[in-house]
């Protein structure tokens, strides 16, 4: 087939039905031969170029699938990859083996042309899969260890309790910075938690270690190097991957030119998303083109990458073409630009692309030359961006959700003061709470809940109890900590109850375990909860007691007869699986399902690195100290139920791949990377009533951001990347991550975007700072009204922001 049939056949496929451009035309029709950058700002069509490329490979250059490997930056966007590859895919075959007058060999190649067997995924899942399934006969299965897994780990073998207790005065100092409230860390876990972020970074940005922890340097940087050797030999001799080191193996494999199976007949390589690549990353990507001499192509926007806090290096984005030329010897094709939005309406696009020149001191960290300005596509809307501020977050999100009611289950909602002609209502056809979505910088629902003190809600709580009421619902499963959750404290009390009772010889073990305080308060509370519960007495489940299911768990740790002591041991998540039927939210509610999957996959972690696997076995002799059954209890206790008490266990963002059409999705702002919506509200600082200096780091910094500070610390022991990064100053940086953040914010809306949050940021004389509201770096306000010039004594009550309808 030729591209032109290939275009002809895209734009006549039903479920494709548009012709790419001519700058789409010119990004697919590149030639493999030389490495291609493509530069776009967002709803240009990057991704679907990239798919569309992948279908070139396969039906023009007659590539077979699995030759050609798709990568990006989250598992939601790898998922929407794929998705749309396959459905694509699927509908392009079709049709191309239908085509008339086709010569045989290609009607023969359409026919088993299999769209599936595109490698696609993140690179990370690629990595582990690609090592996973091709070890040697005499290698030990490598096991991947989930971010809390590895936490535990490097506190443990890393013997961070013993070094940082033993040298606090010099670590605590050092870490101060890159602690959430820039003091040193209280707690073990606190120090544990700081020093994370510092470790994979050695790995990510290919640190010199050995240099940065050397004698004479600090004694601060001498402990923290020992620490992450001990936590990396750990690891190796153990078969465990993190993350970090997952990709590094990888890199290894490469370079010693040993391309994985999964790899080894690897022809184009695809990028989504490059501009958040991190070094490590880098070096495979060229590692594996060049070793492979396989066609590579990136696609990405500078301005919006986001996640620095991983190593992402946006520099390597921007010098792309000469690292390209240094590192394989060959000059790239590009930067191909794209410049039509399809996503948003032009009211939007003019929104976003003035945000985005708004402050002069980002210009010099966009990529040189700049890229044209993005320009809409769609017809105007009869709608402006809309905002909506109130007073305080509570008011706030009553008004909201009645908007939202409005929307999606009234008859639309109309400006009261007749601004727009029309109503706004969800879509006739199936339109419901579903194609909103609610932004923000964080999604939590309580301000960070300190054991002791009662939690405070937040705007997100105050909206789901506003939306409660007008019978709204939300999906919101990140929005508190897993421990925090009521039918969580039910269910791990009644584990704890059942594997630990009460009625053992010598009290309960976990009260006299070496865990932390913070884990024990929180062990006692949910112990509470789920005592409650059987106080209640819940109704037999398949003739059985809640009573009696915790009984017979309790006689078989106890080592008595009963109906359990059938098994010589039970994994832990058999217990939890057996009294989930009492709770029904777990099986009925899709918070409840997001809730249990993190905790069953806090238990199967446990099979990779605890000591006796996450499993309970039956005891031999209940006093002995050193009796397996016991000990077994006690792993359990400290290695999956201690670090959920210790709200170290995240609810992962990705378990969930599709919420419910009814409710409305509330995500961080880093997730909805890449994805859009018809209906998109921003929350711009609905929770910002006053100039505290806690939360400036989330609108408008007055000091370097933790990330910042670890990259210069780390800067003279980085080679290639230090320099690039010290051009711009930490703060800089830091202020660009915040531009760039609420810059991807505000371009996922397809037909409507409202910013909300709270009146008095917009005061004339506000000193609530956020750069998401117009303020520059320099102090200087683009939403403050200067005409006419302002003389009088008092100052008008509120800006007027260009562009933006008040409702
Ligand atoms: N030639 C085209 N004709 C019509 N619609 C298009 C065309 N190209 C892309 N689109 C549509 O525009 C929207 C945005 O495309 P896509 O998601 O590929 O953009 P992107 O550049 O990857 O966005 P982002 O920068 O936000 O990741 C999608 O709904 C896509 O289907």
């Amino acid at each position: 087939m030729t591209f032109e049939q290939f275009l002809d056949l895209v734009e006549r496929t039903p479920d494709i039905a548009r012709r790419p451009n001519a700058e789409q035309e010119v990004c697919l029709a590149a030639s493999p031969a030389r490495p291609t950058m493509i530069v776009a700002g967002p709803g240009s069509g990057k991704t679907t170029v990239l798919v569309l490329r992948a279908l070139r490979h396969m039906l023009v250059d007659r590539l077979a699938p699995e030759r050609i490997v798709i990568t990006t930056f989250t598992k939601k966007a790898a998922r929407e990859i794929r998705s749309r590859l396959i459905e694509w895919g699927e509908a392009l075959v079709g049709q191309a083996a239908a085509m008339p007058n086709l010569p045989p060999e290609d009607f023969a190649l359409f026919q088993h042309l299999d769209v599936n067997r595109v490698v696609t995924g993140t690179l990370d899942s690629i990595c582990q899969e690609a090592l996973g399934s091709d070890r040697h006969a005499d290698e030990p299965p490598l096991v991947t260890l989930e971010a809390f897994a590895a936490n535990v780990i490097l506190q443990r073998r890393g013997r961070i309790g013993q070094i940082y207790r033993a040298n606090e005065a010099e670590l605590g100092a050092f870490l101060a910075p890159f602690t959430m409230d820039g003091t040193a860390p209280n707690t073990v876990g606190d120090a544990a938690a700081a020093l994370v972020p510092i470790v994979e970074r050695f790995i990510q940005d290919r640190v010199d270690v050995g240099a940065f922890g050397a004698l004479g340097q600090p004694l601060a940087h001498q402990l923290i190097a020992a620490i992450a050797t001990d936590y990396r030999t750990y690891l190796r001799d153990n078969n465990l991957l993190d993350f970090s080191s997952l990709e590094e193996a990888m890199l290894r494999r490469l370079q010693a030119q040993r391309v994985p199976t999964l790899l080894a007949e690897t022809a184009v390589v695809l990028v989504d998303e490059y501009q958040d690549t991190n070094a490590l990353q880098e070096a495979i990507y060229f590692e594996l083109v060049s070793a492979l001499n396989a066609s590579f192509t990136v696609v990405g926007d500078d301005d919006q990458s986001l996640y620095r806090f991983r190593g992402a290096t946006i520099e390597l984005f921007r010098a792309f073409i000469a690292r390209c030329e240094a590192r394989l010897g060959t000059t790239p094709q590009g930067p191909l630009y794209l410049v039509e939005n399809y996503r948003s309406t032009p009211e939007i696009v003019n929104f976003f692309n003035g945000f985005i020149r708004e402050d002069p001191n980002f210009a010099p960290a966009r990529i040189q030359p700049p890229k044209p300005v993005i320009r809409a596509n769609a017809d105007p809307s009869r709608f402006p961006v809309l905002a909506m501020f109130r007073p305080d977050a509570e008011t706030l999100a009553d008004h909201l959700s009645g908007f939202l009611h409005d929307v999606f289950r009234g008859g639309g909602y109309r400006d009261p003061n007749g601004n727009y002609p029309d109503a706004l209502r969800g879509s006739a056809n199936g339109g419901d709470l579903g194609d909103a979505v609610m932004l923000g910088f964080s999604v939590l629902e309580q301000q960070r809940p300190y054991f002791g003190n009662p939690p405070k809600p937040r705007f997100v709580h105050h909206l789901r109890v506003a939306m409660q009421q007008q019978n709204l619902a939300m999906f919101n499963p990140r929005g508190q900590s897993l421990r925090d959750i009521e039918q969580v404290e039910q269910l791990l009390g009644l584990t704890i109850l059942a594997i630990d009772p009460s009625g053992r010889p010598g009290g309960q073990l976990f009260e006299a375990m070496p865990i932390t305080n913070v884990a024990k308060f929180f062990m006692r509370r949910w112990v509470t909860t789920a005592q409650a519960l059987l106080a209640t007495r819940p109704a037999a489940i398949y003739g059985k007691t809640l009573q009696q299911e915790v009984a017979d768990w309790s006689t078989f740790v106890l080592g008595q007869a009963g109906e359990k002591a059938s098994s010589r041991d039970w994994p832990l998540l058999d217990v939890i699986y057996g009294l989930v039927p009492w709770i029904p939210h777990f099986e009925e509610d899709p918070e409840g399902q997001v809730y249990l999957e993190a905790i069953s996959r806090a238990a199967g972690q446990a099979a990779g690195f605890s000591a006796y696997s996450g499993k309970l076995v039956r005891p031999a002799s209940i006093s002995d100290e050193n009796d397996h059954g016991r000990l077994s209890v006690l792993s359990v206790l400290r290695d999956v139920i201690a670090p959920i008490a210790e709200n170290v266990i995240d609810v992962d963002e990705e378990i969930m791949p599709s919420v419910p059409r009814d409710r409305l999705n509330v995500m961080t702002i880093h997730q909805a990377k890449g994805l859009e919506y018809p209906l998109v509200i921003v929350d711009v600082g609905a929770d910002f009533s006053t100039n505290s200096p806690k939360n400036r780091f989330r609108r408008f910094p007055d000091a370097p951001s933790a990330t910042a500070q670890i990259e210069d610390v780390l800067a003279p022991f980085t080679p290639d990347l230090g320099a690039l990064r010290m051009a711009r100053s930490a703060l800089d940086r830091s202020f660009e991550d915040l531009i760039r953040l609420y810059y991807v914010a505000f371009s996922r809306p397809q037909s409507v975007l409202m910013l909300v949050g709270c009146d008095k940021m917009l005061k004339w004389n506000s000193t609530i700072k956020h750069v998401a509201t117009g303020w520059r770096q320099d102090d200087s306000w683009a939403w403050r009204d200067t005409s006419p010039p302002y003389t009088g004594r008092r100052p008008p009550a509120v800006v007027t922001p260009p562009s933006i309808q008040f409702v």
